[in-house]
């Protein structure tokens, strides 16, 4: 498996292919999970991931971000060097403090300033010389979402990071979330199971069945009326294998 990494500093104009997936085989001892996955993303472009449980979401992820050290095969993954993954949990260290935590791994005068700036948009300006276990699970994501930011990332993978957040903190980091793609265009590959979260945030919908992609459709008409959006969820829930009894029903 070749992971290529396109070089910094061939900036690319907007809506290139920002991450290319070809053929992408995964097996955990023998058992083979992935069977040649082909999955491209622009720039700019945001892609939510579906399937169902133990489909190979995460898997597909995790091979993207350059943390699988097992895959295989003939694939190739060419992705930006300067990307940026959100998961479940935040994954601060809880040994430095906010601020810290944000400006991690990045050196220079301007990197404190970048972080107070990106702190001040996820509104946590007030905390940044606390410790990460003082701040709620919300706060400790938008902490996390601020450490993307301060990357100025090329790509966004994300899985499922605000499933464990409460319906009103989700709402918010998704407004968040789609306020800082919006500004600076990254290509996002965000992983839910939340079908009506990925209406909400994708222009494009990718469901992943018995290891390939089965669907993969541009969604952004959702947005645009409410029965747009009910005919969507409708659609997607088709094609995970659920059928959407509300919907018949009303
Ligand atoms: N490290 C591993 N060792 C063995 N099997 C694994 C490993 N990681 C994943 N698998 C298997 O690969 C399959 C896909 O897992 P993956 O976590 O990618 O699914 P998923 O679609 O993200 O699931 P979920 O929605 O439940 O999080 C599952 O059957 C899982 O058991």
């Amino acid at each position: 498996m070749a992971v290529v990494a396109r070089m910094a500093g061939s900036a690319a104009p907007k809506r290139e292919v920002a991450v290319r997936v070809e053929r992408l085989v995964r097996r955990f001892h023998g058992n083979e999970v992935l069977h040649g996955v082909d999955l491209q993303i622009r720039q700019g472009e945001f892609v939510a991931l579906l399937g169902k449980s133990g489909s190979g979401k995460s898997t597909i992820l995790r091979a993207i971000a350059g943390l699988d050290e097992g895959v295989e095969g003939s694939g190739r993954i060419t992705v930006p060097d300067r990307r940026s993954v959100l998961f479940q949990d935040s994954r601060l260290l809880p040994w430095k403090s906010v601020i810290d935590n944000v400006t991690l791994g990045l050196e220079g005068p301007q990197a404190r300033a970048e972080a107070l700036k990106a702190l001040d948009e996820v509104e946590l300006q007030h905390r940044t010389d606390v410790w990460p276990k003082t701040l709620s699970g919300g706060e400790q994501q938008r902490v996390a979402l601020a450490r993307s930011l301060v990357r100025n990332p090329d790509l966004i993978l994300a899985d499922e990071p605000f499933s464990a957040l409460d319906a009103l903190t989700r709402i918010r980091m998704q407004r968040l979330l789609l306020d800082l793609v919006k500004r600076r265009q990254p290509a996002v590959l965000f992983v839910t199971h939340d079908v009506e979260e990925a209406l909400r945030l994708a222009d494009r919908v990718v469901i992943i069945t018995d290891g390939v992609v089965s669907y993969d459709e541009q969604v952004g008409d959702a947005r645009l009326s409410p029965v747009r959006f009910d005919e969507r969820r409708t659609e997607i829930l088709g094609h995970l294998g659920v059928t959407d009894h509300y919907n018949h029903h009303h």
